[in-house]
């Protein structure tokens, strides 16, 4: 059974008390939160500030997703907003490993990040130091895009990757999980689904992610 991240990014900001006591109320593992800056990625979204407020809300992980350059530089923010996992793009650092070591030695579970057109083999020597890894299934920035579906592909040489070294990482997919499409999704070695408007813009939310996490 794989664990659902109902991502933030497609909630309404103006109920967002609702929207995570929903999230609280639902079968979801974790809340996934979609952090931009107007760099790495073209749109902007939220930050710590956001976040610092959610949490006194949210009773599930806080599952952070920085789209931003630089990120190390705020990872003591993100921690003291109440991150759980801080999530960075290998794309944005080229000091990877040393912002890893910052995130873990913050208390906070590390992850990494990789672009669709990233190859999971540039994360070979990463891997033993992350918990999790976010597999992009869509161009980084927005909600509401379709599934890339070479993902899929790239999820089986990942889980592969993971096993032949018997290293306790989980694989998450992030950007246009539906009902539809996350059975095979999770048949291709996916632990985590992200799922931000298949979750907020459901007409019954909480009944998505059971749906979700049924398949
Ligand atoms: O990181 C993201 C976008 O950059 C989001 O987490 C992702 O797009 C989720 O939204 P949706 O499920 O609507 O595709
Ligand atoms: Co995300």
């Amino acid at each position: 059974m794989a664990l659902i991240a109902p991502s933030l990014l497609a909630a309404d900001f103006l109920k967002l008390q609702a929207e995570c006591e929903m999230v609280n109320n639902s079968a979801a593992d974790w809340l996934h939160l979609d952090v931009m800056d107007g760099m790495f990625v073209p749109n902007i979204s939220f930050g710590p500030m956001v976040i610092e407020f959610v949490r006194k809300v949210v009773n599930k992980p806080c599952d952070v997703h920085l789209m931003i350059e630089q990120p190390a530089r705020y990872a003591e923010q993100f921690k003291n907003a109440g991150a759980d996992h801080l999530t960075i793009h290998i794309e944005a650092c080229p000091m990877l490993h040393q912002d890893i070591t910052q995130i873990k030695a913050l208390g906070m579970k590390a992850g990494v990040a990789v672009n669709p057109h990233t190859p999971v083999s540039l994360l070979s020597d990463i891997l033993h130091e992350v918990s999790i890894v976010n597999l992009m299934s869509v161009n980084p920035g927005f909600g509401g895009q379709k599934f890339i579906a070479y993902t899929l592909e790239k999820i089986k040489q990942l889980k592969q990757m993971i096993r032949e070294r018997n290293l306790d990482v989980l694989i998450e997919i992030d950007g246009g999980v539906t009902i539809e499409n996350a059975k095979e999704i999770i048949d291709a070695g996916a632990d985590v689904l992200v799922a931000g408007s298949t979750v907020f813009r459901a007409t019954d939310p909480i009944a998505a992610v059971e749906k979700l996490k049924s398949l």
